[in-house]
């Protein structure tokens, strides 16, 4: 199989983001990491831009030695200078030149003709050639260049002593079609391109740089350039870890093999997410929250039967990676009954089928689905299943002014089947309706927190309570649902006591009021 050298370029172009910065110390872990990971070259940053970026490349380069460490530098002989001091120490000094190729960026950027861009590149690769024994070389904007041209510069720049040919796609404007027919050019045209590595730059402008970096690869490139969860400037670059896995996932199609662990793929990504602040798109694939996240029913009944039905990409093969069986309103019943299961819940049909209609209806109500609220779903199941009695509630009624004292009324059904009301007063009101239960309610309750939230938006959200206390000794968590968040509060109150009340299945004794 042929070989692809993955050139890792998140310490220059990826630092390029606009919002990100790193110091040495940051680099310097990133770049232990990119090594982990197999990369062949780590392009450790551009040692001219200031004496952080000369610091970290000299550093990376005195710390990384089963990568080579490279670092960019415009052809002008003081940064190539430069990048020499910082990089001198590295095991196979490599540097990176680049010069524009392109009508528009010569004639407006560097404001030099096509003849005086060739006799710039080649003086800068004959002075890089007198230190560096590996030196790469780029034609910045190739893929709007002219391919004559750029076919022309690039046998005068390995005449220079090029080792590394790159064609940067720079703003992202190639389609795949183009960028491999460029990458067909140059290798039919270009007399001793064989002897060079031939490599492929791509930023993600219009969203093409995954394909266009595997188009490269049909047509002849031996390095791919790119960086981790594809930050860099504008759009970003290609993706490393969609490029290694597409590789290995499609190897049928692409017949290719690089150095990189896969298995490091999902510690690199987060890395370098949290030390660069680039929050990584949910979406994203390989490394998004939800790559291997099902959240609808027919999915995940098909996962559940076989994961090879939706799943491409086990998530085992990025390293620390799971798949996850998310319910939410698109869910059907096998994903729930057996998150029930995995639970612990082992519910005959009948229950099932009950608790998964209310599962629909809060899942209809609530954006997010979390573990707690199934599981005060499926342990309602059980108290309303449940042959031990428990707290019902009749009527709540508040109380409330400015100028007066907060005073609840509340009637409930006690376990023994005995209506009951009380009264008691509060210093707001839900302290009152706190109080008037404890004198409802047998046995010792200490409240250790209470929320409220609101399901939905708008003027008719729902509101929730969720309680959780210790009840006779025993800690506890309950949560109930109504129109008006004082109801919701007496309910959650008396579901919470409920729930404790069936987890020790013991015969209450009825209240001494
Ligand atoms: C496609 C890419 O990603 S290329 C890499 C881009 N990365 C960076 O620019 C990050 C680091 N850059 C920097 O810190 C600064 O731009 C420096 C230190 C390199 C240069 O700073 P300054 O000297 O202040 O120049 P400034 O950035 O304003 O302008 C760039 C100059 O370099 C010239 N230039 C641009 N590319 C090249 C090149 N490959 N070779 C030679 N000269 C170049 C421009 O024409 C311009 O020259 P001018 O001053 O004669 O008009
Ligand atoms: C310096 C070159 C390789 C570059 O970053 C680009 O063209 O995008």
């Amino acid at each position: 199989m042929r070989k692809i050298d993955i050139f890792d370029t998140t310490l220059r172009d990826g630092e390029q983001s606009a919002g990100i910065n790193l110091n040495t110390a940051e680099k310097i872990e990133i770049a232990r990491q990119l090594e982990r990971f197999g990369v062949t070259i780590i392009e450790s940053g551009f040692p001219a831009a200031s004496p952080g970026d000369f610091d970290a490349v000299q550093r990376i380069a005195g710390t990384v030695k089963n990568s080579i460490v490279t670092g960019l530098a415009r052809s002008v002989e003081s940064d190539i200078a430069t990048a020499w001091e910082a990089l001198k120490g590295s095991e196979q000094p490599h540097v990176h030149i680049f010069l524009a190729t392109s009508p528009i960026h010569m004639e407006h950027k560097l404001m030099k003709t096509p003849e005086q861009v060739v006799e710039t590149a080649v003086a800068s690769v004959k002075y890089a050639k007198q230190f560096f024994p590996l030196v790469q070389w780029s034609a910045e904007d190739a893929s709007r260049s002219e391919p004559e041209f750029l076919a022309r510069i690039i046998r005068e720049v390995i005449k220079a002593g090029a080792t590394t040919i790159n064609l940067p796609d720079t703003v992202g404007y190639a389609t795949p079609q183009e960028y491999g027919a460029l990458f067909r050019y140059i290798t039919e045209n270009v007399v001793g391109i064989e002897n060079v590595k031939l490599s492929a730059h791509c930023h993600n402008d219009l969203g093409m740089a995954t394909a266009n970096t595997l188009a490269a690869i049909e047509n002849g490139a031996t390095q791919i350039e790119g960086t981790i969860n594809g930050i860099g400037e504008r759009a970003g670059n290609v993706a490393l870890e969609e490029i290694a896995v597409a590789l290995h996932i499609r190897k049928q199609v692409y017949s290719v093999e690089t150095d990189i662990h896969l298995k490091e793929i999902k510690r690199t990504s987060q890395l370098v997410s949290q030390l660069t602040g680039s929050i990584i798109q949910p979406n994203k694939a390989v490394v998004g929250k939800n790559a291997f996240a099902h959240e609808s029913g027919i999915h995940q009944d098909g996962m559940l039967k076989n994961p090879l039905t939706y799943e491409i990409i086990t998530p085992e093969l990025i390293g620390d990676a799971k798949t996850e069986l998310v319910l939410g309103k698109h869910s059907g019943r096998h994903a729930f009954k057996d998150r029930a299961l995995k639970m612990g819940f082992e519910l005959s049909e009948e229950k099932l089928k009950k608790a998964f209609v209310e599962f629909k209806k809060l899942a209809d109500r609530k954006k997010v689905i979390v573990e707690e609220d199934l599981l005060v779903l499926l342990t309602d199941q059980q108290i309303n299943d449940s042959e031990i009695p428990v707290y019902k509630l009749e009527n709540v009624q508040v109380h409330y002014g400015t100028a007066n004292i907060p005073t609840a009324t509340v009637s409930a059904y006690q376990p023994n089947g005995e209506l009951v009301t009380e009264a008691a007063t509060g210093a707001g009101s839900v302290e009152a309706i706190f109080n008037t239960l404890e004198r409802i309610v047998a046995g010792e309750v200490h409240i250790l927190d209470y929320r409220v939230t609101s399901i939905g938006k708008g003027r008719d959200a729902l509101g929730e309570a969720v309680i959780n206390m210790t009840y006779d000794g025993e800690t506890v968590t309950g949560r109930d649902v109504a129109q008006d968040v004082l109801e919701a509060t007496a309910k959650a109150y008396l579901n919470t006591v409920n729930r404790q009340l069936v987890k020790a299945g013991q015969k209450v004794k009825v209240a001494v009021v």
